[in-house]
């Protein structure tokens, strides 16, 4: 009997394609089950992702199984199945090695049993399968320490740790996530090991980090590192006494996404300056749209608090308006907006007032024109209008137009705009300085 119906928190149509490669399998006399994340997210009520296969069959004959299949890493024993072109990994029952960072196929060991493949995986929560019929094959107790809270190595904790030191920062990561307990063993392990953190890529952390920073208690993660140093020597350095002094709490304050917000905070927690972010991010193996994006977030932070922002003070105070304005228009609306949500959820956290960030939607609504391209009067008719040579005052006057026009002083309008231009160009130095970082 199959019981499908069983899995309430998969997408249904993963789950109809999956039992099909499943059947599949099992018809050519092989045995397959679902294990791993799948597995586990099912089983505590989370949204499950990928829904991973492990099986006896050997990749070359799952690959001649199905029509379509891609050899994503066949000399690891993973073929990638693709089912109305939705892709699932079929794995074959090995051992170790594959999760580690420098891949050496040759330490691949395709074993005979689930069992084997079951005990070289990293915690007993993740080394529950599943098969067609429901029936769970759960050597280690994955269920019960699910319930129980609690994060444990299978077998010796430190045995799995030296085959991927990354487990360990998978462990803090799922404790953070789930708000579970690392198992004392497991946890003395950690310390034990932690030093070996420094072979592991940067960008495996990174992800690491980045599934942290994106679940719903990020300040507990980060804790959990402080207090176990286990990234001080690693390629992504957090430091105890920098994560200490980052005031991690504030991070369960901001919403998850964007994820610049608490990437933003922890940076600036542990004293990272905003012209400094871009360069640090985009060597933690960060894309550099997410580096400048995170980077404009706390430049803007660093011009504002330098004018003097705080929401006392600043509905009345019209450099603080121009302050904003300015930023909006060298660092973009949406990182404006970012900051505008930063600025809010900190100040809520400091138990202040969050009015400002009210105030600064009126003032971002009211900017009519964010680029030369939006504002009603072209650098042509600038030109004839004022009869002079084009030549670098242009882009000052067109930026002074842009503030103007922002602050509301002057419409938006090509009349409007002509009318003052000459006012404009003449005021000497009129609105002229930290026109840019
Ligand atoms: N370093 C690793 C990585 C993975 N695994 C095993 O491979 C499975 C799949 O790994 P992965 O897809 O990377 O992570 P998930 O556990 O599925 O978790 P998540 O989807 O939350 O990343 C894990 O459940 C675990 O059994 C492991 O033992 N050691």
């Amino acid at each position: 009997m199959e019981h499908l119906t069983q899995w309430k928190h998969a997408d249904p149509e993963q789950v109809r394609l999956s039992a099909d490669i499943l059947r599949t399998l099992e018809e050519a006399g092989h045995t397959a089950c679902w294990v791993g994340g799948c597995v586990r997210d099912e089983l505590i009520g989370r949204p499950v992702n990928d829904m991973d296969i492990a099986t006896s069959a050997h990749p070359e004959e799952v690959d001649a199984l199905f029509p379509r299949t891609i050899p994503t890493g066949i000399e690891h024993g993973t073929v990638t199945v693709v089912m109305e072109k939705i892709p699932f990994e079929v794995t074959t029952f090995r051992t170790e090695s594959d999760y580690k960072d420098f891949r050496r196929p040759e330490e691949v060991t395709f074993v005979r049993s689930l069992q084997e493949d079951l005990r070289r995986r990293d915690f007993t929560m993740n080394a529950i399968a599943r098969g067609l019929d429901g029936k769970y094959v759960d050597p280690y107790d994955g269920r019960g320490d699910l319930e129980r809270g609690l994060i444990r190595c299978v077998g010796e904790a430190r045995e799995r740790f030296r085959e991927d030191a990354l487990r360990m920062l998978r462990g803090v990561r799922f404790a953070s996530v789930f708000g579970y307990e690392l198992e004392p063993k497991t946890w003395e392990a950690l310390l034990e090991l932690r030093g070996n953190m420094r072979h592991i890529a940067a960008e495996r952390i990174r992800a690491e980090l980045e599934k942290m920073l994106g679940g719903p208690k990020p300040a507990e993660g980060l804790l959990l590192l402080a207090r176990s140093g286990l990234l001080a020597e690693a390629k992504i350095r957090l430091t105890p006494q920098a994560l200490e002094s980052a005031r991690p709490e504030q991070l369960d304050v901001l919403p998850p996404k964007p994820a610049e917000l608490r990437w933003a905070a922890l940076l600036q927690g542990i004293g990272v300056s905003g012209d400094e972010a871009e360069n640090l991010l985009k060597s933690w193996t960060f894309s550099g749209g997410f580096a400048k994006s995170a980077a404009a977030l706390l430049r803007i932070d660093a011009r504002m608090n330098a004018a003097g922002f705080s929401t006392e003070v600043a509905a009345e105070e019209k450099n603080l308006r121009l302050a904003f304005v300015r930023c909006v228009l060298d660092f973009g609306r949406t990182a404006a907006e970012n900051w505008r949500v930063y600025h809010s959820m900190m100040d809520k956290a400091d138990g202040k007032s969050t009015a400002c960030f009210q105030l600064t939607a009126d003032w971002m609504a009211a900017i009519p024109a964010e680029s030369p391209r939006e504002l009603a009067l072209g650098g042509k008719d600038i030109v004839e209008r004022l009869d002079r040579k084009p030549g670098p005052w242009l882009g000052d006057l067109i930026r002074r137009l842009l503030e103007a026009t922002a602050m509301g002083s002057i419409a938006n309008e090509r009349e409007a705009l002509l009318e003052n231009l000459v006012r404009i160009e003449e005021v000497p130095g009129a609105q002229k300085e930290e026109k840019s970082e």
